[in-house]
C-alpha cells in the first residue's frame, strides 16, 4: 500500500496546548480518506502542516513522497481549508481564470467551464461571488482546488453550510474525483453519516492523538445485528432464544452474517412473513463516540443502532 501522506511523531504545541501530540498516520494512495474528531482534536492543524502553512513543533510529515513544502508536492496537491474567500467583485468564472493564472496554469475557458459544471455552478458562472451562499463558495473552493489537476486534494469540511441537495452533489463529486480522476481525497468532516457514506477509510483523532484508524467497512462491521420485521414475532424469538431481542415491533438477531440466509429460510419455512431484514447497529457515529469518549446527546427517539 503506497502512502500519499505519512506522519511520524507529528506534534504541534501552542503554549500548553498540544494541537497534535505525536501523531503517526499513513494515508494510502487512492480512494477517499476521512479525518474525524471532536472540536479541537487537531484536524485543521494536521491539514495546515500537510499543506506547509504551519510548521510542526516536532516530528515529520511527507506528502506524495516528498517534503510538504517542496515545489513538486505543492503542485500536485489541491486544498480547501475552511470556507474560501474570493474577491467579491469577480464572477465565479473570473475567479477560476484569475486563480489559474496565479498558479501558472493557462486559464483554458473550456476547462474552467467543465469544472464549474462539475461543482454544479454552471448557472451561476457569470454571477459575482459577492452574492454567493456559503455552499456556493464551498463548491467554487473545490473547483479552485482542482483546477491544476492535483493528485491529492485535502478538503476541510467540504459540506459545511450546504443544504441536503448540495451535500448530495458534493458527495457525488468527491466520489467521481476518486473513481474517475484517480485523485486521492482526504477530508475532515463532522458529518459522520456523510463520512460513512463517502469514505473508504477513516482516522479518528482526539486531543491531537490517533485513537482509531481503519476501513469504514471494518469499523462498522463490529457489533452489527440483523433487524427483522415479521409476523408472528414470537416464532422468531422462539427460534433465536438468547440471540434474539425484541426492539419495538422488530427483533434484533445477534448472529454472524453467514448465518442470515439459513435463518431467513428457516423462518419462512416455519410460516413467518418477513417484511424487512437489514443489518443495523454499527455505525461510524457509534465508533466515534466510543473512541473519543465524547458523551452522546440524549435522543428523543432511541435509534435502533444505539440499543444495547
Ligand atoms: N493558532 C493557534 N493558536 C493557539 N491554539 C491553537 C491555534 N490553532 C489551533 N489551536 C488549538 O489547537 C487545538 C486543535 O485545533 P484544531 O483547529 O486543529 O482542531 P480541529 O480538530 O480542526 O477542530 P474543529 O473541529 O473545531 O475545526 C485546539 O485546542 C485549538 O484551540
Amino acid at each position: 500500500m503506497t502512502a500519499v501522506i505519512e506522519t511520524r511523531g507529528l506534534t504541534k504545541a501552542y503554549g500548553d496546548v498540544r494541537a497534535l501530540d505525536g501523531l503517526d498516520l499513513s494515508i494510502p494512495r487512492g480512494g477517499i480518506y476521512g479525518v474525524l474528531g471532536p472540536n479541537g482534536a487537531g484536524k485543521s492543524t494536521l491539514f495546515r502542516i500537510l499543506l506547509g502553512l504551519i510548521r510542526p513543533t516536532e516530528g515529520q510529515a511527507t506528502v506524495l513522497g516528498g517534503a510538504v513544502d517542496a515545489a513538486g508536492t505543492l503542485r500536485r496537491t489541491g486544498s480547501m481549508i475552511e470556507t474560501p474567500r474570493f474577491p467579491p467583485f469577480l464572477t465565479a468564472r473570473q475567479v477560476l481564470g484569475w486563480l489559474a493564472r496565479a498558479q501558472g496554469v493557462s486559464p483554458d475557458a473550456a476547462e474552467i467551464g467543465r469544472w464549474l459544471d462539475r461543482v454544479g455552478l454552471s448557472s451561476a458562472a457569470d454571477r459575482r461571488v459577492r452574492g454567493f451562499s456559503v455552499g456556493m463558495m464551498q463548491r467554487l473552493g473545490v473547483a479552485a482546488a482542482l483546477l491544476h489537476r492535483p493528485d491529492l486534494v485535502i478538503l476541510d469540511e467540504p459540506t459545511s453550510g450546504m443544504d441536503p441537495p448540495g451535500i448530495q452533489e458534493m458527495r457525488a463529486l468527491i466520489r467521481s474525483l476518486a473513481a474517475d480522476d484517480g485523485v486521492t481525497v482526504v477530508l475532515a468532516s463532522h458529518q459522520l453519516l456523510e463520512v460513512q457514506r463517502v469514505c473508504d477509510r477513516v482516522a479518528i483523532l482526539n486531543k491531537g492523538r490517533l485513537v482509531r484508524e481503519g476501513a469504514v467497512s471494518e469499523l462498522t462491521s463490529v457489533g452489527e445485528r440483523l433487524r427483522l420485521q415479521a409476523t408472528p414475532i414470537a416464532r422468531i424469538l422462539d427460534r433465536l432464544g438468547p440471540k434474539g431481542v425484541l426492539e419495538g415491533d422488530a427483533v434484533l438477531a445477534d448472529i454472524p452474517r453467514d448465518e442470515a440466509p439459513a435463518l431467513i429460510r428457516a423462518l419462512v419455512e416455519a410460516g413467518v412473513d418477513i417484511t424487512e431484514a437489514r443489518w443495523v447497529g454499527a455505525d461510524l457515529e457509534g465508533v466515534f463516540f466510543t473512541e473519543t469518549g465524547v458523551a452522546r446527546a440524549p435522543e428523543p427517539i432511541q435509534g435502533v443502532s444505539h440499543v444495547g
